[in-house]
């Protein structure tokens, strides 16, 4: 936790829609005038995609068949640690890109599947937004947790996450519905260890709930609308959070337990512009005052 420099972090699984929520977090960022510099979590893979097969491989010849990039040892969480830490005490960090596909290649002329070189964060912002699959982990070796001020988790029901996931793949990174289905077995082990856990350590979480058949994810033939879904959003700590002007203002919400409202899916924006903005206002208010 930083009062002077604070941190963001936005935590989801694969396809979970943490980008997504990162277009929200830019509009609010540029709305209040908040200079804001991003990490992805993607950067902090221990591989690239060639020596990320291989290790697979390895793993897999020695027995172990747990292994994917949700796994802690996939990623260099210790140096991620260090750089939120950094950033933290100093306003000072520095970043990379793994490089997923042919738009992203062009862009930074890197091959797909490949780091970009690390590079300095801007030194004159007013916090980092971190966006990615580790951003509140807790284990033996690191504290991930306890470095960002304000932690979202993005939960999507699994079989939507998978719908997404699926989609997103086939469409952008070229993958067949077959290899990401086998990726999410593969994943499976490490979903349950190393990414379920840390939605009890953030603040709130943003669960997008189907209103439309998703029994059969894997022949789904879009993902369900904002119109097919509800948003759960769930508080860690109510205590604040002026519910009733929250369930006023969105259309169509209500409280289903003491520290959680739904909301129509196609209020999630909204919502989420009416929560954050004031916490966000906060945590820069608080960072000049230190
Ligand atoms: N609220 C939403 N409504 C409809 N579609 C969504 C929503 N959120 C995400 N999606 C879709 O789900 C897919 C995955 O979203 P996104 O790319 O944001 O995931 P991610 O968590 O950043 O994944 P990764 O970490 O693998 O990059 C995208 O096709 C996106 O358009
Ligand atoms: O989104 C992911 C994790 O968040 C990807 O699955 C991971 O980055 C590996 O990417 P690729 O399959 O493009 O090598």
């Amino acid at each position: 936790m930083s009062k002077k420099h604070p941190i963001i972090s936005v935590t989801g699984s694969s396809g979970a829609g943490t980008s997504t929520v990162k277009h929200t977090f830019d509009q609010i960022f540029r709305r209040e005038g908040v200079k804001a510099v991003s990490i992805e979590g993607d950067a902090f893979h221990r591989f690239n995609r060639a020596d990320m097969k291989a290790e697979l491989e390895r793993r897999y010849a020695a027995g172990d068949a747990t292994f994917s990039h949700f796994s802690y040892e996939a990623n260099e969480l210790q140096e991620l640690e260090r750089v939120l830490r950094e950033y933290g005490d100093t306003g000072r960090g520095r970043t990379r890109t793994y490089v997923h596909d042919d738009a992203e290649a062009a862009r930074t002329g890197v091959a797909p599947g490949n780091f970009t070189e690390w590079r300095d964060l801007d030194p004159d912002s007013h916090l980092l937004f971190y966006e990615g699959l580790h951003g509140a982990v807790v284990n033996s070796e690191v504290n991930i947790a306890g470095l960002a001020d304000l932690k979202i988790g993005v939960v999507p029901v699994i079989n939507l996450e998978w719908i997404q996931k699926i989609h997103r793949d086939r469409a952008t990174r070229g993958y067949t519905t077959e290899a990401v289905t086998d990726v999410i077995l593969r994943r499976m082990h490490a979903y349950v260890h190393c990414i379920v856990p840390q939605f009890s350590q953030t603040d709130i979480n943003f669960q997008r709930v189907p209103v439309v058949d998703t029994s059969n994810p894997f022949i789904a033939r879009w993902i369900p609308t904002a119109d097919e879904s509800v948003v759960v959003i769930r508080f860690r700590n109510p205590r604040g959070i002026d519910f009733p002007y929250l369930t006023s203002m969105i259309h169509g919400s209500w409280m289903s337990r003491a520290n959680s409202i739904v909301v129509p899916g196609n209020k999630l924006d909204l919502a989420m512009q009416l929560i954050l903005t004031p916490l966000i206002e906060r945590l820069v208010r608080e960072s000049k005052v230190a």
